[in-house]
């Protein structure tokens, strides 16, 4: 930056109004000035003493001794030496005096301005400024071409070589449309240079002989471009996130560096009962506190949080830290609630699944004991009441019992209450299924086999259930699935009181009673010849008939409640309540598997069931099926306990119509009438 203190020429020589024509001659003659400053002993100005004003007095024929004074021009033209530069510049220009005085700072003369001092320091500043741009355009990324008035290559940078793919000597001082044909055709507006992927910028100037010169800008943009296509990834991946997000499973969100919220997925807002718009770029420490997220900005590590709850909803939150180049940038935050719900619904299941095998496994330890007493059998029906009685008196006696009935009534629940009242209690009650075991093996089972009898494995012999039950009770349940040939044999042991073991010739005595149970109609079983007689004879000394439970009308809903007691206790659960849905649906369905089925349902319910309520929507579908029966199916209140009168009175007679009319007061024919209209199978 050039100053006006460096272009003064100092004053060397002193002049005064005394200073003689021949001092002031020698000044000029060794200083080349075009004037003298006049000063005082001070220094201070007094006026000028020009070369014009040397020659008028030489002319007047002034003697050389004579002192200038009356050529002294007054108004000298003085600059102070602090004058800004670009004023100096602009005096320089303007004034017509060739040249100043210069004062310093206390207005005494210390020197002169000349116009060769100023056009000297114009062309140092200029070739500066010449120096200065060059470099900037030498080291700028925009490519720059400039021509002269008649467009020939006058400047040509780096960058623009590298544009172009040109060298800058092979530019130089060639025409432009020769070796760029067409680009002066391009309009002057900035615009997409396609050629030299650029943006191009052309514009005029004034060359020093007043013609028109081209400077040619271009702006790389594959940077740009490049730029561009990274923001499309950038924009693309937030919207993969976004949809993620929206989508997720899960409750998520997203904070910035400064722990804002930036996004939020639709489950998390769901389960805080909040509204997108008002929390996005909220802090999160102040929308949602208890996710604690803050913490993994001092951690720096992911964690997970200990169980919270939120409308009853259970909930734990992974806090995640984004890290970039080590520091935290942002968080994620999960919510994880579903997941859970399904696995501790899982783990629910599980340990009702466990409850339930370590119950089946106390059971199997007692089995070969009769396990259930009358209080076991739930009912209200005043039949089931009475068939309970004089089961109960029946079982005093050593009588065989027959116990008869759809599958899933409580057979085999009776036969433990005859066995456990009766007075061989202390014995064993061995159950034999005689539909389940392999014809051949069933002889066995029953009587044993001594040791040897059989080559190949068990060389040791078995015990079989006669002898188990020796002194209790043996429990033939499936009677009517029994072979001919066994039922032969089964009918010696009941007359005999003895038997042989298979392989075996040494009578064994026993002292069993016999109970029976079977769902087969024995009586057409005899007439087909598929049952002996003389055997259902001997097994139907007492027999005692169990309605099915659809016959049962009361006893569905007290069933519930007894069923779930005990259910409860041997899942480990406390479902206590039910819908009335659920229950209109229980109590319309037919029950075709009894006891057994509702009891499977029930089990099946409350397994599923939440909040301590069994919903419709816990039963399986086909009872919820019952709920959306036509109306035309259903029956009225005055139908239904007509219905469950008819019932009662069928099931107390063992189906006999004639009698149940009588018992119910109407005619038979009325009462096949109503049989037809509830469509109930007798
Ligand atoms: N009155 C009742 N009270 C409580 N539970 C009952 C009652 N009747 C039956 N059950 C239950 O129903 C299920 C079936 O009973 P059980 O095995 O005695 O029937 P069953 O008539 O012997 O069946 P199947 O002929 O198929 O052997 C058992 O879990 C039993 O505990």
């Amino acid at each position: 930056m050039i100053e006006f203190k460096d272009i003064v020429t100092p004053v060397d020589c002193e002049v005064t109004v005394e200073t003689t024509l021949r001092d002031a001659l020698e000044i000029f003659k060794k200083k080349k000035w075009n004037l003298l400053p006049v000063t005082d002993a001070e220094q201070n100005l007094q006026g000028v003493f020009t070369r014009s004003g040397l020659y008028q007095m030489v002319l007047d024929g002034g003697p050389l001794d004579a002192p200038i004074q009356p050529y002294i021009k007054k108004q000298a033209r003085s600059i102070r030496i602090d004058t800004p530069y670009r004023e100096i510049e602009q005096i320089v220009k303007t004034s017509k005096v060739g040249t100043g005085v210069v004062l310093d700072e206390q207005n005494k003369v210390i020197g002169l301005l000349t116009k060769t001092d100023m056009v000297g320091a114009l062309l140092k500043s200029a070739n500066t400024l010449k120096d200065q741009l060059e470099t900037i355009l030498q080291h700028s990324n925009i490519g720059v071409l400039m021509t002269d008035g008649g467009m020939q290559v006058v400047y040509a940078n780096e960058a623009f070589a590298k544009i172009s793919g040109r060298s800058i000597d092979s530019i130089m001082s060639r025409a432009l449309d020769e070796i760029f044909p067409g680009l002066l055709n391009e309009g002057n507006t900035p615009h997409h240079y396609e050629k030299f992927k650029s943006i191009l910028h052309i514009s005029s100037y004034e060359t020093v002989n007043h013609e028109e010169g081209k400077i040619l800008l271009f702006q790389d943009i594959s940077e740009f471009e490049k730029m561009a296509e990274e923001l499309e990834t950038v924009k693309k991946l937030k919207l993969t996130i976004e949809t993620t997000l929206e989508n997720a499973y899960d409750g998520i969100l997203m904070t910035d560096e400064k722990n804002m919220i930036t996004m939020v997925s639709p489950p998390l807002l769901e389960l805080f009962n909040l509204v997108k718009t008002e929390v996005l770029y909220k802090p999160v420490d102040q929308v949602l506190p208890q996710l604690k997220l803050g913490n993994v900005f001092s951690s720096e590590m992911a964690e997970v949080s200990d169980f919270h709850e939120m409308k009853g909803i259970r909930y734990i939150v992974h806090r995640i830290p984004i890290k970039k180049d080590g520091k935290v940038i942002g968080a994620i935050g999960k919510v994880m609630f579903r997941q859970l719900n399904e696995v501790s619904e899982l783990f629910k299941r599980l340990q009702k699944a466990e409850n339930k095998a370590s119950f089946y496994h106390q059971q199997l330890q007692k089995s070969e004991s009769a396990r259930f007493t009358w209080d076991h059998i739930l009912s209200k029906d005043s039949y089931m009441e009475k068939l309970k009685k004089s089961a109960a008196k029946a079982a005093k006696g050593r009588s065989t019992v027959l116990v008869r009935g759809e599958s899933g009534t409580g057979k085999e629940l009776f036969a433990h209450a005859i066995h456990n009242s009766s007075a061989r209690s202390d014995g064993k009650f061995v159950v034999v299924n005689c539909a389940a075991i392999p014809e051949d093996l069933l002889e066995s089972e029953f009587f044993g086999y001594e040791e040897g009898a059989f080559t190949g494995a068990k060389q040791r012999g078995k015990i079989g259930k006669f002898d188990l039950a020796n002194g209790g009770t043996l429990f033939l349940d499936e009677i009517g699935d029994m072979s001919l040939s066994l039922q032969a044999k089964l009918l010696r042991v009941l007359q005999e009181r003895e038997f042989y073991r298979v392989g075996g010739n040494v009578r064994v005595k026993v002292d069993v009673r016999i109970i029976a149970a079977t769902n087969r109609n024995l009586e057409e079983m005899v007439k087909q010849g598929e049952f002996r007689e003389d055997l259902y004879y001997r097994l139907n000394v007492i027999s005692l008939n169990i309605p099915p439970l659809r016959n049962r009308v009361q006893d569905v809903e007290y069933l519930i409640t007894g069923l779930m007691r005990e259910l409860n206790s041997m899942l480990g659960t406390s479902i206590t309540g039910i819908s009335s849905q659920a229950m209109t649906a229980l109590l319309r369905y037919g029950w075709p598997g009894n006891v057994r089925e509702l009891r499977n349902v029930l089990e099946r319910a409350m397994t599923f069931a939440e909040h301590g309520k069994i919903q419709a929507e816990d039963l399986p579908d086909y009872l919820i099926s019952q709920l959306s029966r036509p109306v035309t199916e259903q029956i009225s209140l005055a139908e239904d306990a007509e219905l469950g009168a008819i019932k009662k009175a069928l099931s107390q007679t063992n189906g006999n119509k004639a009698k149940a009319a009588r018992l119910l007061g109407i005619s038979r024919s009325g009462l096949y009438e109503k049989i037809k209209k509830y469509q109930l199978s007798v």
